[in-house]
């Protein structure tokens, strides 16, 4: 999949192309839909299918220090849309001046003069162009100008018939931060994964018996609320079944919020320094501080004989 940043990076003789743009924050399953349906249009068409995404996400430059948790990093939107077969990801960097495009200059600019759509497809809550004033029928309107078409993909709502919520990034922000990772995982269609480079912390963990790999997370990373939770950590080419812990460590009157695993029966490993991610498959707990280290220890022993009978009731393995 080739990626480019901004408009100067697509290549010259691009030629026709099936487009799809969005936010497109965690590749949730309704993402993986369009992004899906589109990819196999392109196929039938035998032409290339481009995903067009923004960085910084939009709303922090409409509205400055909005910006969002974000469930999934640029990187890892990148390695989605790759494993869902599109061709190239145009991340363009959201300025205030972009955002200050009308609908049809938007439509101009990037899907006609750059990427010759030939097709855009999208959900029906699309929106686009200053103000949001774009939606899909005026994306379809200027496809008769522009001799493109425009498919809308039916939304993939949560919950029973007739009155579910849709799949959303906002929806599945909101879960994550009420310490719901497997409702988000259910609308992600994964695990919620966090990611970052393992960093020394109070060295406490080895004593405990619990040594943890404290990981230090990318700004703007949407956590999970404090708690312990059960999922896996990802390191050294594995995904290890580990204990969770989110949190300020009440304990020890902690002040520092981690994020921090415990690989189940794992001695001897040395991760410092490395990149590694955190997949949350389950809640176990809340946060809590002990009357004794000595009831903190039985409650840390009764997580992990919980972490390992949720890990292995998965329906799914970790996120690859
Ligand atoms: C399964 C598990 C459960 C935990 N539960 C709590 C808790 O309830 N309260 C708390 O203060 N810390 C809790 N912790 C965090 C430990 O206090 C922390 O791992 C320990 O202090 C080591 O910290 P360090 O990595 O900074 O050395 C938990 C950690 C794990 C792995
Ligand atoms: N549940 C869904 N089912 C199908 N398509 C969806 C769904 N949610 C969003 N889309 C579509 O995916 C594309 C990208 O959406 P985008 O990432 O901007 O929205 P979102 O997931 O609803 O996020 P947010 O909560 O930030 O609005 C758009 O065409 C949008 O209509």
């Amino acid at each position: 999949m080739q990626r480019w940043r901004g408009l100067e990076d697509i290549p010259q003789d691009w030629g026709r192309s099936v487009v799809t743009i969005g936010s497109y924050d965690g590749v949730h399953r309704g993402h993986q839909l369009i992004i899906g349906r589109a990819v196999e249009r392109a196929r039938e068409a035998g032409l290339p299918t481009v995903v067009v995404t923004f960085d910084p996400h939009p709303s922090e430059v409409v509205r400055p220090g909005t910006h969002p948790p974000l469930l999934a990093p640029h990187h890892r939107r990148a390695e989605l849309c790759a494993e869902l077969g599109v061709d190239a990801l145009l991340v363009l960097p959201f300025t205030r001046e972009f955002s200050q495009l009308s609908p049809a200059e938007f439509v101009a600019k990037v899907l006609v003069d750059r990427l010759h759509a030939c097709l855009v497809v999208e959900g029906p809550n699309f929106r686009f162009g200053h103000r949001a004033a774009g939606d899909v029928a005026v994306l379809t309107e200027l496809g008769a100008t522009y001799d493109y078409e425009v498919e809308v993909v039916d939304l993939v709502v949560r919950g029973a018939a007739g009155g579910g919520v849709p799949f959303s990034s906002t929806l599945t922000r909101r879960l994550v931060a009420e310490g719901d990772v497997a409702g988000a995982a259910e609308i992600l269609g994964r695990p919620h994964r966090v990611e970052g480079v393992v960093v020394r912390g109070a060295q406490r963990g080895r004593e405990l018996g619990y040594p943890t790999a404290n990981v230090e997370t990318l700004p703007y990373t949407a956590i999970p609320a404090d708690g312990v939770y059960a999922g896996w950590l990802n390191a050294e080419g594995e995904a290890m079944p580990a204990a969770i812990s989110v949190g300020t460590n009440p304990q020890f009157d902690g002040t520092e919020r981690t994020v921090e695993a415990y690989a189940i029966d794992r001695v001897g490993l040395d991760l410092y320094g490395q990149h590694v991610s955190v997949d949350f498959l389950a809640f176990v707990r809340g946060q809590a501080k002990f009357a004794s280290l000595d009831e903190l220890l039985e409650a840390m022993s009764r997580d992990v004989a919980r972490c390992r009978e949720l890990i292995a009731a998965a329906p799914q393995g970790p996120a690859v």
